[in-house]
C-alpha cells in the first residue's frame, strides 16, 4: 500500500505552549492511498498534528513532509500540495447554498465556470447530496452539514485528506456510509490522516493506527495490533471501556 515515498511524513515534531509539550518527539507516515488514524484521550496532542501539518503553528523541532517536500510554511499553500482538512467545527459557510460552499476552495483552480460547477455536482452526487445542491446549509440537518463539510474537502480531488472527527455527533447508519465513503477514497489514490475518539470506526477503516499519549507515541501498528496493545488499552481503550 505504501510507496517508497510517504504522502506525509512526520519525523521528530515536538510542538510546546509556553511550558506545555503538547507533542514530544513524534513520528509517523501515511502512505500513499493509506488511511491512518491518530487516536488517543483528550489533550494527547492530535489536534496539534493537524495544526502542525496545516502550518497554524510552528513546532520547536522536527520536519513535516508532504510527497518528500517540506510542508508549506503557510496554510495558502496547501491546497497547491493538494491537501485539505475538515474541521470539528464544520466551518461551512452557513446562509451559502451546499453547492456555493464547493464552489469556493474550486475557485483557487484554473477551471472554467462550467468545471467548476460540474466537479461540485459530481461530489455531491457521489456523496448522496445531489438533492440538496441548492437548499442554504443552514436548512440541513447536523448529518447532512458534516457530509457537505467532506465534500468541500474533497471536491479539490485532494491527495491528502486530513479528517477532524469526521464521526462525531453521527448515527450508526451515517457512520456506515462515512465508512463507506473513507475507504473508498483509497482507491481514488487519495491518503488519509483521522482524528477519532469513534474506536470502532477507527478499526473499521484505518489501515494503521498511531496512539498518542501526553503528546509523545505510545502505539502504531494495524488495527488488530494496537487493539491487544497493553500501552493502548492503559492510555485510551482502557479508558474508554471503564467510562
Ligand atoms: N493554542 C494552545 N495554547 C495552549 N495550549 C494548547 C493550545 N492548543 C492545545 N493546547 C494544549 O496542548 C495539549 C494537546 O491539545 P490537543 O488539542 O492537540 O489535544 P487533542 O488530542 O486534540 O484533544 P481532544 O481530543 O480533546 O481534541 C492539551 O494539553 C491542550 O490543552
Amino acid at each position: 500500500m505504501s510507496s517508497t515515498i510517504p504522502r506525509l511524513e512526520i519525523d521528530g515534531l515536538t510542538v510546546a505552549f509556553g511550558g506545555l509539550t503538547a507533542l514530544d518527539d513524534v513520528s509517523f507516515t501515511v502512505g500513499e492511498a493509506e488511511t491512518v488514524a491518530l487516536i488517543g484521550p483528550n489533550g494527547a496532542g492530535k489536534t496539534t498534528v493537524f495544526n502542525a501539518v496545516c502550518a497554524l503553528l510552528r513546532p520547536r523541532s522536527g520536519t513535516i513532509r508532504i510527497n518528500g517536500e517540506p510542508a508549506p510554511s503557510s496554510t495558502t499553500g496547501l491546497s497547491a500540495r493538494k491537501v485539505s482538512r475538515t474541521l470539528q467545527g464544520l466551518g461551512l459557510f452557513e446562509s451559502m447554498s451546499v453547492v456555493e460552499n464547493l464552489l469556493v476552495p474550486l475557485s483557487s483552480l484554473d477551471l472554467g465556470a462550467e468545471q467548476r460547477l460540474g466537479k461540485a455536482r459530481r461530489t455531491l452526487a457521489r456523496l448522496g447530496l445531489a438533492e440538496h445542491a441548492r437548499s442554504p446549509v443552514a436548512s440541513l440537518p447536523y448529518p447532512e452539514r458534516k457530509r457537505v463539510a467532506l465534500a468541500r474537502a474533497l471536491v479539490t480531488d485532494p491527495r491528502l485528506l486530513l479528517l477532524d472527527e469526521p464521526a462525531g455527533g453521527l448515527g450508526s447508519e451515517d457512520i456506515d456510509a462515512l465508512a463507506e465513503t473513507v475507504r473508498g477514497l483509497a482507491g481514488q489514490g487519495c491518503s488519509v490522516l483521522l482524528v477519532e475518539h469513534h474506536v470502532d470506526f477507527v478499526m473499521e477503516v484505518a489501515d494503521r493506527v498511531v496512539v498518542l499519549d501526553f503528546g509523545r507515541v505510545v502505539a502504531c501498528g494495524t488495527p488488530d495490533e494496537v487493539r491487544h496493545d497493553p500501552a493502548v488499552e492503559a492510555a485510551y481503550l482502557g479508558l474508554e471501556a471503564a467510562a
